[in-house]
């Protein structure tokens, strides 16, 4: 083997996932331990809903309410399934991270990601460089990716995101690019843009946030990952997979627009009635009958009077907006009447 085929085999190429990347609950007893006899069932769900990628122990997985060790626990039972996993490696101690990323990589994550600590923050692009690049360098084998989520993370808000890019990238081989969910605040989408487009897309950019798929499409983003996709991949995979086969034209803009609204529709059902977090969204996959539970502290669970608003939310969606665009999503399926 010559060095170049040796090097060009040791150094990971980015993943290029044209698909959805469910951002995974993680599933809880009632008492708040871990259950990972729920994981299957994620995955079955998932897979039906065309979802085959799991983020694992993300912000909607609860990451820095978990231990290393529940973290190590969590990715082993995701490996024992059908899904692929990115595994979320972040953590505010850099030793975690790092035993983080290597188990990742002993144990058949197809990539890694991390976001920064955020409570010491990495306040320029060359401290975010350093910091992503000694957790990258752990795992040396594996895609990894920054996974840039500033509105729970208040980093790299000073400067674009690009600036860590150019950075990182000689101090890490194996990065391979971005999961940007900054897409709302400034520079957001024309940041993402720069990313895409510099050294001729060398590197990849996953988007974070699906009630703007569209908007990320149309800048050639083709993997999104999403807390969303838990319960309804199969409604975000038709706007994706419709925009992929026609295009956003005047025949169809009015289709995918209806399409996006319907989504953003659901998203607003559980952000607005129930302020308690990541415990909206799960709220939801356990009406779907997949025992989830709550979030732990210090995320509330969902109150009363807000659990009976999130049901007539979703009983509201699937009775008169599912029908306009698609027979039926799954979620509906499931819930009961
Ligand atoms: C802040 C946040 O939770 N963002 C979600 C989005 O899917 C978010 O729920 C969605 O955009 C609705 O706001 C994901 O980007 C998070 C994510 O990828 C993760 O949980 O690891």
């Amino acid at each position: 083997m010559t060095l170049v085929s040796a090097i060009s085999l040791a150094t990971p190429s980015p993943l290029r996932i044209d698909g959805l990347v469910a951002a995974v609950f993680t599933p809880f007893t009632h008492d708040g331990s871990l259950d990972l006899t729920v994981v299957p069932q994620q995955s079955r769900y998932l897979a039906d809903t065309g979802v085959h990628w799991a983020f694992v122990g993300g912000t909607t997985g609860e990451s820095l309410s978990l231990s290393v060790a529940e973290r190590m626990g969590l990715l082993e039972a995701w490996r024992k399934t059908n899904t692929s996993v990115i595994a979320h490696c972040g953590a505010e101690a850099l030793g975690d991270a790092k035993q983080l990323a290597r188990h990742a990589a002993a144990n058949g994550a197809a990539a890694i990601a991390a976001m920064p600590p955020t409570f010491f923050k990495p306040a320029t692009a060359e401290a975010l460089a350093l910091t992503i690049a000694a957790i990258c360098t752990a795992a040396p084998e594996l895609p990894c990716y920054y996974y840039h989520i500033p509105s729970m993370t208040g980093v790299a808000t000073t400067f674009p995101v690009l600036d860590f890019v150019k950075a990182v990238e000689p101090l890490a081989p194996n990065f391979c690019g971005v999961k940007y969910t900054g897409m709302y605040t400034y520079p957001g989408m024309m940041d993402a843009m720069k990313i895409l487009d510099y050294k001729d897309g060398k590197f990849e950019v996953l988007s974070g946030r699906e009630e703007m798929m569209l908007e990320a499409l149309s800048i050639g983003i083709k993997g999104h990952v999403g807390s969303q996709f838990n319960f309804a991949g199969d409604l975000f995979n038709m706007i994706r997979i419709d925009f992929e086969k026609l295009g956003l034209t005047t025949q169809t803009e009015a289709r995918l627009r209806k399409l996006q609204l319907i989504a953003v529709q659901l998203i607003d059902a559980w952000k607005d009635s129930s302020p308690a977090g990541v415990n909206g969204a799960k709220f939801f996959t356990n009406l779907a009958g997949i025992p989830v539970n709550d979030a732990r502290l210090p995320s509330i669970p969902v109150s009363r009077t807000a659990s009976k608003a999130l049901r007539d939310a979703l009983h509201n969606f699937c009775d008169s907006l599912v029908h306009v665009v698609m027979p039926s999503l799954k979620i509906c399926d499931m819930v009961p009447q």
